[in-house]
């Protein structure tokens, strides 16, 4: 009996028959094409050094949460880098923030990343934080035009840009104690401090006071910066999405100021160097080019990120250090009162605070006990060997500030809080690197010693403090933060010379 046939089902069976066999034929092909190639990949191995030791950890995930763990603790060395030294070795492998990342230890890694920036590796943020940046901002910039954009910024951060800021720095340094810590007996050192790096930030970037301005600008930074620790999961609701709608809302207030200053500039109503955004709208790069505003306001954006929480962290730590290290204290009184013995009531100029040597001694002893910034990454450009293992291209290095700060070969009795470490020639070089090294180290350097000296200035003639919980935990998030934020118990000494 005959079957009964749809006619046309013999082409289809035909077409399905000669698709088949042509897909078999593809996969034999990609088959061998996949067995050569890793056979002359091994093959290629077998003359090369070996990757690092280490472990990938769980997949795509890596060594994340352990890594992110440790920070959070405030053990970074404790927890993730110490326990795989021990197991393999200096330079180890591990797996971070979904790329496979190198540590090469310290000094020596230090000394060959930072020398070898713009050849073998580049700087490398994560995604979720270049979105925030923006394109214009000088963490985004890479090669030659990450020269150009510095040599712009250089022209505020530089120490000749800076010479003429600083008796600013200082007066409004002053009001802040007298609007925050007169008449009280106990402070929240950490709110008081922040709010007081905010305005110098806003005086000096854009000659912003308090006002509806100022208080916008500060309302949308948390929930920007608060971004920058978030995965990029932009959805309605997320921390990452609110960080997204207040950079626009930053732009929004920015774009008016800019609007401003540029229409002022034009029709000579201000000299070009009042601060930081009148530098940036007149100041060319090397090739000629002004920047353009977008380019402004990822750089004042930038700016305001690196240098607020990171100073203002830095601050509170030393002030826990000069506490529990009174005889440094006594060193740091003694130099500061020098000064303003010489001063006689003047304002501190730049001068001034490079000749507290002391203090700036035990800013960078408490940065070294306690790093602010704890690690940032680079990525490879092209593979390369190093210490007896090959490190592939697209792999990211990642480096540790505090990775030789405990070291008693280069920090003897590591544990004590001792500034003269710094005096003379200082650590040997690439050990020390709280403010990073070779052509990305901190662009705010000098604004950032500026602003803490001018601080530690005005409060060790005029308060005494004692911390209401000595052991208060200090957590990371993402720099070091007390837990209660800083409870101080404070005594006026005297009424100020400028009260
Ligand atoms: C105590 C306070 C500060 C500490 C501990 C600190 C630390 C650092 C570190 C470790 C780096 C190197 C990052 C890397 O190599 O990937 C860095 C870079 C940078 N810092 Fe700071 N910083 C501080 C204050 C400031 C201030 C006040 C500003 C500006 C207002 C600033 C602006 C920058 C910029 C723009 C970079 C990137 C430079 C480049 O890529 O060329 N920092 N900082």
């Amino acid at each position: 009996m005959g079957s009964w046939v749809h006619p046309n089902c013999d082409i289809d069976n035909m077409f399905c028959v000669s698709l088949l066999s042509s897909m078999g034929i593809v996969i034999v092909i990609f088959t061998i094409f996949c067995g050569w190639y890793l056979l002359l990949k091994s093959l290629l191995r077998k003359n090369k050094a070996p990757l690092p030791l280490g472990t990938f950890g769980l997949p795509f995930i890596g060594e994340s949460f352990a890594f992110i763990r440790a920070c959070k603790a405030n053990k970074v060395l404790e927890e993730f880098l110490n326990p795989r030294i021990a197991k393999y070795g200096q330079v180890f492998k591990t797996h971070l923030l979904l790329s496979p990342a190198v540590s090469l230890g310290a000094p020596e890694g230090n000394k060959f990343l930072f020398s070898n920036e713009y050849k073998l590796v580049q700087a490398s943020w994560p995604r979720n934080v270049t979105r925030l940046l923006g394109g214009g901002s000088i963490f985004s910039k890479k090669g030659e035009e990450h020269k150009q954009a510095r040599h712009v910024l250089m022209a505020f951060f530089g120490p000749n840009g800076l010479q003429s800021f600083v008796p600013r720095m200082h007066k409004t340094t002053i009001a802040h104690f007298a609007q925050f810590w007169e008449g009280k007996d106990e402070i929240m050192a950490g709110n008081s401090i922040k709010h007081l790096t905010f305005s110098l930030a806003m005086d000096l970037f854009m000659s912003i006071k308090e006002g509806p301005d100022f208080y916008s600008l500060q309302h949308h930074m948390k929930a920007y910066v608060a971004g920058m620790r978030q995965l990029p999961l932009n959805f309605p609701g997320t921390i990452y999405r609110k960080a997204i709608i207040s950079r626009e809302n930053l732009f929004g207030t920015l774009d008016k100021v800019i609007c401003c200053r540029r229409k002022d500039i034009e029709e000579g109503k201000i000299s070009t160097c009042p601060d930081l955004l009148s530098i940036l709208i007149s100041t060319p790069n090397q090739e000629g080019h002004l920047a353009t505003n977008e380019e402004i306001k990822d750089n004042i954006l930038s700016l305001l990120w690196a240098g607020h929480d990171t100073t203002n962290c830095t601050l509170t730590v030393i002030l826990k250090y000069l506490f529990l290290n009174p005889h440094c204290l006594q060193e740091v009184i003694k130099e500061q009162k020098e000064i303003e013995v010489a001063k006689a009531g003047a304002l501190l100029n730049w001068d001034d605070t490079r000749k507290m040597k002391y203090t700036w001694q035990a800013i960078q002893e408490a940065m070294r006990l306690q790093p602010i910034v704890q690690m940032s990454f680079r990525e490879l450009l092209q593979e390369f060997e190093y210490g007896g293992f090959t490190i592939p291209k697209g792999w990211r290095l990642f480096w540790q500030v505090g990775r030789s700060h405990m070291s008693p070969e280069f920090f003897p009795n590591p544990k004590t809080f001792d500034p003269s470490r710094f005096g003379g020639t200082g650590p040997p070089p690439f050990t020390y690197l709280a403010f990073g090294g070779g052509p990305h180290s901190c662009l705010g350097i000098e604004f950032a010693r500026t602003e803490m000296v001018v601080f530690l200035h005005h409060l060790v003639l005029n308060y005494e403090w004692s911390m209401v919980d000595p052991n208060e935990p200090i957590a990371m998030d993402p720099f070091p933060t007390f837990r209660k934020g800083l409870h101080l118990k404070i005594h006026k000494k005297r009424s100020s010379n400028f009260l």
